[in-house]
């Protein structure tokens, strides 16, 4: 933990651990983190007074990590107001019907979100404009020193935001931590960028020339899915603001928590007030936002049908959008892999967050050569998933979102059977000892064998912890049923043989392909889907691209040649 005595020094850690294993940073198995560890950042202004302040105060430090470990599950209420508008958490101006949020792992209410109507939309969308005029003024390196303070802010406050997000969304602690590691560096890589974001300059006959200048679009719109709440908030927002654009964030209602404390953070950190804002709510506040007039582009994560509507609305304003929807993903082992490491990169690519990942490779092709060998280590190391309380050090799988959800999963399963899968492992409710988890949306993680590509299980995206399992006999085949798909948002392959490996994802039709691991999330990579899954990209430079848009200017040095 971050040393009182002199936090201000780039020698100390804030933390020792990257992913809550204790391992240091650069061997995370899922960041593939900054080396050698979380070391503070020396260079953010804002955040040296902030620094100093607190070497006179441990205590402070003291103070939060408390506050962190008595989060214990199902104890916690939440009671401040959930919008966050000009730099302030407020209660909405209009709309106010209350949803009830719950804590997966327990069932409880821990508080009710009011969704937000038509004028906050407004007011929140004015007070982005407002910032707006502040920000897009301030040079690329302003903004990084910013952006940078703002990472900073989170890993201190990693444990805080972590356990907020479990308690929100059900998943483990250990996975939070790693998903609040992915977002601080994200806002540090775009950080990175900000500087050096230019145009170009290109010479014209007579000593004329022309420039381009990369400019921000505007007011932009977030709008997020429930399973990494904070995370998207991040993917969305450290591109744009990196960009200079202002951003009005909407989280899905199951999990309005943890996005605000990221826009405390902001403001914290030095961004003008009503640079990002919160407003919460469901499909009518997320209509409102996109309908806004003053609104220049709308960047989406959550499921097809949304997705089609978001794009409709669009439309109609001629306002660009990023569409990062669901997916049916392929994983293709092949029987040269190195079969432990197949087994995992199975585990890694459908049990994260209880299986409710968009790119999660849940039609797992297999070599038929090694199908009884692979499937039955499968099987072995899902039954091992500790499940349990999300908060608990050794707990693997936390609970699924809600109790509509869990219904549908298990509703899955059901079909999957009377289609002819066989359940080779899981897939039924899990009723922990613990009392107080005895109302929570908990099942085993389930692979199904005796899978054909026409069942339900295969086609749709399921979005729980369910595997199915395919065997195959030729390259050819394999390729080819991997991409008889609506869907394009990712693919993986296991094998030794490289050139195999490249070809084989050269001609899978997916925008995220993984050879020889699966769902590794460095930010330096650009993220998105092909087909159903949407377009344009989150992540890596690319996302630049769909941030900010291109100005040409012409000079001329010479003299008029006019045709009349
Ligand atoms: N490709 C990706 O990066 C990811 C995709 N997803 C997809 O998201 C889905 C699960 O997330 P959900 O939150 O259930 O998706 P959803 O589509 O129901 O909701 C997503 C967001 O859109 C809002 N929304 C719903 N109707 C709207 C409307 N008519 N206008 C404007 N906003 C509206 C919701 O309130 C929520 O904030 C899955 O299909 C999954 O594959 C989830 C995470 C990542
Ligand atoms: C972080 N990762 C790669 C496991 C999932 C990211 C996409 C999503 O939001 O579902």
């Amino acid at each position: 933990k971050l040393s009182p005595l002199s936090p201000a020094s780039p020698n100390n850690y804030l933390d020792q651990s990257c992913c809550g294993r204790g391992c240091p940073g650069d061997h995370c198995f899922f960041s593939r983190g900054v080396s050698p560890a979380h070391r503070i950042h020396p260079t953010a202004q804002p955040m040296l007074a902030r620094t100093r302040l607190s070497t006179f105060i441990p205590s402070l430090f003291v103070i939060r990590s408390r506050l962190a470990m008595s989060s214990a599950t199902g104890t916690v209420t939440i009671h401040q107001p959930l919008n966050y508008r000009a730099g302030a958490r407020v209660h909405p101006a209009d709309g106010g019907q209350a949803e009830e949020v719950y804590e997966p792992a327990t069932g409880r209410v821990i508080c009710k979100v009011l969704c937000s109507g038509e004028k906050e939309v407004d007011l929140a969308v004015q007070s982005a404009k407002a910032a707006f005029k502040i920000w897009s003024q301030m040079s690329g390196m302003e903004r990084s020193r910013v952006l940078l303070e703002a990472a900073r802010i989170i890993r201190e406050q990693r444990e805080e935001i972590a356990t907020m997000e479990t308690i929100n969304n059900g998943k483990s602690i250990f996975e939070a931590r790693v998903d609040i590691d992915i977002s601080w560096q994200c806002l540090e890589y775009y950080a990175g960028l900000a500087g050096s974001l230019a145009g170009e300059c290109i010479q014209l006959p007579g000593g004329s020339f022309g420039y381009t200048r990369r400019e921000p679009l505007g007011v932009c719109v977030g709008i997020g899915a429930w399973n990494y709440p904070f995370q998207i908030a991040c993917w969305k927002s450290a591109p744009a603001l990196a960009c200079g654009n202002a951003m009005v964030f909407k989280p899905s209602p199951f999990t309005p928590v943890s996005v605000v404390k990221l826009a405390e953070i902001f403001t914290e950190a030095g961004m003008p007030k009503g640079l990002f804002n919160v407003v919460q709510g469901g499909a009518a506040t997320g209509q409102f936002l996109c309908h806004h007039p003053d609104v220049a582009k709308i960047s989406f994560t959550g499921s097809v049908p949304t997705g089609m509507k978001i794009m409709e609305m669009a439309a109609k304003g001629i306002k660009p959008v990023t569409l990062e929807l669901g997916g049916k993903s392929p994983l293709i082992i092949f029987s040269d892999c190195a079969l432990e490491n197949a087994v995992n990169g199975a585990l890694m690519a459908n049990f994260l967050t209880q299986g409710e990942v968009c790119c999660n490779g849940t039609r797992v092709f297999v070599e038929r050569k090694i199908l009884d060998v692979f499937t039955k280590e499968v099987v072995k190391r899902t039954q091992k998933i500790k499940i349990g309380d999300p908060l608990l050090e050794d707990t693997r799988m936390g609970a699924l979102i809600n109790r509509p959800h869990l219904d549908r999963v298990q509703g899955f399963i059901k079909q999957a059977k009377e289609q002819g899968a066989e359940v080779l492992c899981g897939g039924d409710l899990y009723v922990p000892d613990d009392p107080k988890l005895k109302n929570g949306y908990y099942m085993r993680p389930c692979v199904l064998g005796n899978c054909t590509d026409d069942m339900t299980c295969v086609k749709e995206e399921i979005f729980g912890p369910v595997m199915s399992i395919l065997p195959f006999d030729t390259e050819e085949e394999a390729v080819e049923r991997a991409n008889a798909t609506k869907f394009g948002l990712a693919g993986g392959v296991f094998t030794r043989d490289i050139q195999k490996a490249h070809r084989v994802v050269a001609a899978l039709k997916a925008g995220m392909c993984f050879i020889n691991n699966y769902n590794l999330s460095p930010v330096e990579l650009p993220f998105g889907g092909y087909k159903a899954s949407g377009f344009g990209r989150e992540n890596g430079r690319a996302a630049i691209e769909y941030y900010s848009q291109l100005k040409t200017v012409c000079v001329e040095m010479g003299d008029v040649e006019s045709v009349f």
